[in-house]
């Protein structure tokens, strides 16, 4: 693949916690500028260790990639620290939304945007565009954050991360715990997102359904490597993958069994 259109490289990506629960064995996918990318997997694959790794966030609980490499925009980022990474334009939205809950939904979003040290005028701007995408967060806009419908504190993590103008935005489960629809709403606005303003996304989900019918393509992560990835269009006709992740079958052994798609 020409290393032009790669905005995010995995490359055989190990990584322990505590020095001795291997989480990851291997880990390696891309991602295209310009692309959704979904990380699918069951409980425990290790999606969440990939996503940390990739914000090097994996020391913060005793974790530490112990072999391959993360690129981003071209650069090695495996040693960077997570706030110059927010500030190269990748941004996460980790798992379990993490408002501030004694912040009002305003002061959440404007918090997103410190980091980038823009004037009053441009965060007042940029909370008017996040307010367009969410409109129900200007409704909202008083209330304390703790206060919030789940929906809507993934909208307000979403916002925040919005707010400090990311190249690719990583997403950790965001379907976590949310109605269908509100689900569906979510994904919709990401989908847009991506197609109005080229934001390059990377969602781990255990939602296959759902991710593999908004993104442009998927990897399956099984006990810790990537078992398979393709185009999400493709991957949804996959008999092993409608049995074993989306429910429509008798589940086989693994898909990795049966992986015969080019890698991404
Ligand atoms: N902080 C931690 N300390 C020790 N082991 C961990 C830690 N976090 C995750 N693990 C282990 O690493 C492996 C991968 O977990 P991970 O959370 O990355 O999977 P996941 O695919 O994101 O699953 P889930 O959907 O449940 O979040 C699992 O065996 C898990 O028990």
């Amino acid at each position: 693949m020409a290393g032009k259109d790669v905005l995010l490289s995995v490359d055989g990506v190990k990584a322990t916690y505590n020095g001795a629960i291997t989480a990851l064995h291997g880990v390696s996918f891309t991602l295209r500028r310009g692309e959704i990318l979904a990380l699918l997997g069951a409980n425990g694959a290790g999606k969440t260790t990939t996503l940390k790794a990739i914000s090097n966030l994996l020391p913060a609980e005793r974790g530490e990639i112990t072999a391959g490499s993360i690129l981003y925009q071209g650069r090695d980022v495996t040693k960077a620290k997570p706030a110059e990474l927010v500030r190269a334009g990748l941004v996460q939205v980790l798992e379990g939304r993490h408002c501030f809950r004694n912040l009002t939904v305003e002061e959440n979003l404007i918090a997103g945007g410190l980091g980038r040290s823009g004037s009053r005028a441009e965060i007042a701007a940029d909370l008017e565009r996040i307010y367009a995408i969410f409109p129900r967060l200007k409704d909202k806009r008083r209330a304390l954050s703790g206060l919030a419908s789940g929906g809507e504190q993934q909208m307000v993590a979403i916002g925040r991360a919005l707010m400090s103008r990311p190249t690719l935005l990583v997403l950790d489960e965001p379907s976590m715990g949310l109605a269908p629809i509100i689900v569906q709403d979510i994904f919709r606005t990401l989908r847009r997102l991506n197609a109005e303003s080229g934001l390059s996304i990377l969602v781990a989900e255990q939602n296959s359904a759902i991710a593999l019918r908004y993104a442009d393509r998927a990897t399956i992560l099984e006990n810790g490597t990537a078992a398979l990835s393709g185009d999400a269009a493709e991957l949804r006709q996959r008999d092993d993958v409608k049995a074993f992740y989306l429910g429509q079958k008798a589940a086989p052994a693994s898909v990795s069994s049966t992986a015969s798609l080019p890698p991404a």
